[in-house]
């Protein structure tokens, strides 16, 4: 609408009422009201498609149309149109029917005056405009701009009845981005809201028009893919949406990879209802997540029992806290120009009453899921800080601990809080508390991070960058945050002593990290001759299965004992 001008269709076979209505709005001072004129529905439907009008004032008693017929014929061809009815006085009830039938309003023709005629004129347009966008936001996601949970299930249900007609079958997607939690958290909100903006983009390009994709929440989409022939066809989209998704998106300035897991439930003529179909496309998902993620997987009958146990996982795991399920092991760091043991990192592991002892790569995803790593990770911390106090009264030296923190965790608002309190609580010393953060946590939100980070080392605590070399690696602002040491990720050692690649990396990191005075941990050392290679290298300390696998508190005491009665002197199993 435009606030000067306002452009009315009267539909009005009445010559006076006409001149009557004329009058009436040139009397505006506010807007000026153009008034164009037509005698029979017809006519006005014609113009209806090659002109534009702001609102239509409508005789229910024309020529060519009588009563509600002539509303629904003005809807059906311009649904978006505020339609005001002028009734005549024994006519009232059909103007009411009208407005229930959906015009904006109605006025009783010699009971108004050009202010009311021009107020109702203005407020159909204004109901008209709310009218529309509640009908909007009840039906779309306002994000993405697709299809909201409503609409998804009224299409589904609207295509399960043609497909009983047609005898074709529709395949119904459900997808998930993998590890979206970890975009809002490393990266912030924003670019999380980002993320699913260009996902969505991406999904409309991978299927018809015709078919239906829709937001469900979150990062939670569901397609609607209709007339489908054959399984593989389905198949075939799904490799595309899963193709398209490995692409980088770009956030905040950064390639971003993110991957995409698909489950799909077929129907056939009837065979399931919408929620068991809606059922079995989310358990197939569940599997795809299962199968490793960025993977398609259709519904299989035996699912059921997979989505069983991943729920006895969820509430076991819940459990595990108060049960004193979980428990630590630690792993000796060493000082490599001295050979001495200098700290030990603590890895939280599960003792499963029926499984066993499990890894935290089977758990961790599904606490950080759940949310449980917050109540877990002050867990890990206290009992860790609490440990090294242990084995100080046992007579050892203070052991140096490193913790894990998860993202989650990290951006809590209240961590530093929840580490004093431990330190306090305990009487660990913060010196020998080294908590370890991994590249993603600096991605997002840089200040914050900063902010989070100075007030840990504030505690005294030091803070160690864990995994370096596998995400970002961004050495540019390594030297904007508070680290101590910086801890060369595995995958790099590995090849220090047979990849050049590897080892020129590794030698590059050493000296940058040098440079910054930051210490250097090589991780996963696992063979005699990669120690001279790192020492070479210069690198500080080092971490692997050559100094010891983790072990129970009870097993390192032991051998620590032995080791501080040589001098704190390490063994090192000859090749
Ligand atoms: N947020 C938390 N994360 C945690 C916690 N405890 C562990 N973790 C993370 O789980 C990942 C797997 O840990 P884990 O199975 O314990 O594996 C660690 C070592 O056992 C393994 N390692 C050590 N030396 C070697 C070696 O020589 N070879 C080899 N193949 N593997 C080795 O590396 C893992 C240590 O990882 P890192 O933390 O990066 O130093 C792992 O990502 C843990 O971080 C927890 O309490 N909270």
């Amino acid at each position: 609408m435009n606030n000067e001008q306002i452009k009315v269709l009267l539909v009005e076979d009445n010559q006076v009422d006409l001149r009557f209505v004329h009058e009436m709005l040139s009397e505006s001072r506010r807007e000026k009201f153009v008034l164009r004129y037509v005698d029979r529905l017809q006519h006005a439907l014609d113009l209806l498609i090659k002109e534009q009008f702001d609102v239509m004032l409508l005789d229910l008693q024309l020529p060519d149309a009588y009563g509600l017929s002539a509303l629904i014929g003005v809807q059906a061809l311009a649904p978006n149109l505020p339609i005001v009815v002028r009734s005549e006085v024994n006519d009232e009830q059909l103007a009411i029917d009208a407005v229930h039938s959906g015009a904006q309003d109605y006025i009783v023709k010699g009971e108004e005056s050009s202010p009311l005629l021009m107020k109702a004129l203005r407020y159909a347009i204004e109901r008209k405009r709310i009218e529309q966008s509640l009908a909007y936001f009840a039906h779309y996601d306002p994000l993405t701009d697709l299809p909201n949970r409503e609409l998804f299930r009224e299409r589904l249900n609207r295509a399960q009845e043609r497909t009983k007609r047609s005898g074709y079958m529709i395949a119904l997607m459900f997808l998930d981005l993998d590890h979206f939690k970890d975009i809002n958290d490393t990266l912030g909100h924003d670019a999380g809201d980002q993320l699913l903006k260009f996902a969505a983009q991406r999904l409309k390009h991978c299927v018809r028009t015709e078919d239906t994709i829709a937001r469900l929440g979150g990062d939670e989409f569901t397609i609607i893919l209709e007339q489908i022939e054959h399984k593989k066809d389905a198949a075939h989209i799904a490799q595309k949406i899963v193709d398209e998704m490995s692409k980088p998106f770009l956030l905040n300035d950064k390639d971003v990879f993110v991957t995409m897991s698909i489950g799909i439930a077929m129907y056939t003529e009837g065979d399931q209802s919408s929620e068991e179909l809606i059922k079995h496309a989310d358990m197939a998902l569940y599997a795809a997540k299962a199968k490793g993620r960025s993977n398609y997987q259709f519904f299989e009958a035996k699912m059921n029992t997979l989505i069983t146990e991943r729920m006895a996982m969820v509430k076991n795991l819940k459990l595990a806290l108060e049960r004193n399920e979980f428990v630590l092991h630690y792993q000796p760091q060493v000082d490599l120009s001295i050979n001495q043991l200098v700290g030990v990192e603590a890895l939280l592991r599960w003792q499963h009453p029926e499984m066993g002892l499990m890894q935290p790569n089977n758990f961790i995803p599904l606490l950080e899921e759940t949310g449980l790593i917050i109540p877990v990770g002050e867990w890990v911390l206290h009992t860790a800080c609490q440990q090294s106090c242990i084995w100080l009264d046992a007579g050892l030296p203070r052991i140096r601990i490193s913790v894990n923190l998860s993202a989650k965790q990290f951006r809590q608002l209240q961590l530093a809080n929840t580490v004093k309190k431990t330190l306090d609580e305990t009487g660990m010393d913060p010196e020998h508390l080294h908590l370890e953060v991994t590249e993603s946590f600096l991605l997002s939100n840089v200040a914050e991070t900063i902010f989070i980070l100075n007030e840990l080392n504030d505690l005294g605590v030091h803070i160690s960058l864990d995994d370096f070399g596998t995400g970002y690696s961004s050495l540019n602002y390594l030297h904007r945050y508070p680290f101590a040491s910086l801890k060369i990720d595995q995958s790099f050692v590995k090849g220090v002593t047979c990849n050049s690649k590897s080892a020129a990396i590794i030698s590059a990191i050493i000296s940058l990290a040098h440079n910054l005075g930051l210490k250097v941990v090589a991780e996963g050392v696992e063979y005699h001759e990669q120690l001279p290679a790192l020492l070479n290298m210069k690198c500080d300390e080092a971490q692997g299965y050559i100094f010891g696998v983790p072990l129970s508190s009870a097993t390192c005491e032991t051998m620590f004992k032995n080791i501080f009665k040589q001098n704190s002197k390490f063994y090192i199993r000859k090749p």
